[in-house]
């Protein structure tokens, strides 16, 4: 597999306001044991979060490996610096935290957001994404208004969100009537959350 510049700039797909999206199908080898070994061996987290006067379980299971942490899998660590070098020239500096997202079934899901915590709010980034298992769609809207882009994420797929994604658009995975679990991995450079 190549990921030279030619190729990672021939991918990338501009959005408005500055934020662009990568897509490259079956990026990540040997997806099944990855999947396989993440599902049983991370020690996955329900969340809960205040709601009003209630608090709900987050509807999906999360494990967090901030910058410097020993990951659950070497393919984490081969693929966070893959990702480095393939988005060197947008960066300039390297992807270092690693996010893990189980959603179960169909009726897990995350809510429109941007990953705004910290220089996401202010600076342009690079999210990067693979998905892992079920297939599910995979939505962002521009924040100032217009159409949304709808996209499907599928086993070993790459999604990177760049330039100012994470503050000028908002993405989210919605619920779907039937789908088997997915897990995503995201990478982020330190201070984007
Ligand atoms: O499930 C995904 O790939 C998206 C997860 C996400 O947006 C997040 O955790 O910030
Ligand atoms: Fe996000």
């Amino acid at each position: 597999m190549q990921d030279g510049l030619f190729e990672v700039a021939a991918q990338r797909r501009e959005l408005k306001d500055g934020a662009w999206l990568d897509v490259r199908t079956g990026w990540q080898p040997e997806p099944d044991e990855l999947f396989a070994a993440l599902a049983r061996d991370v020690p996955w987290v329900e969340e809960r979060r205040r709601m009003y006067d209630r608090t709900l379980p987050v509807p999906r299971l999360l494990r967090y490996y901030d910058t410097g942490a020993a990951l659950p899998h070497p393919a984490l660590g081969a693929a966070r610096d893959r990702l480095t070098e393939m988005y060197w020239d947008d960066l300039r500096e390297p992807f270092t935290s690693v996010g893990l997202c189980l959603y179960r079934d169909g009726s897990d899901s995350v809510a429109w957001h941007g990953d705004t915590i910290g220089r996401g709010a202010t600076h342009d980034t690079v999210v990067a994404i693979v998905s892992l298992g079920s297939t599910r769609p995979f939505l962002m809207r521009p924040r100032g208004g217009g159409a949304s882009t709808r996209l499907t994420v599928g086993h070993g797929d790459l999604l990177a969100m760049g330039g100012s994604a994470q503050r000028t658009w908002e993405h989210a995975v919605p619920k779907v009537p039937d789908a088997g679990p997915r897990i995503s991995v995201q990478f982020r450079v330190a201070g984007v959350r």
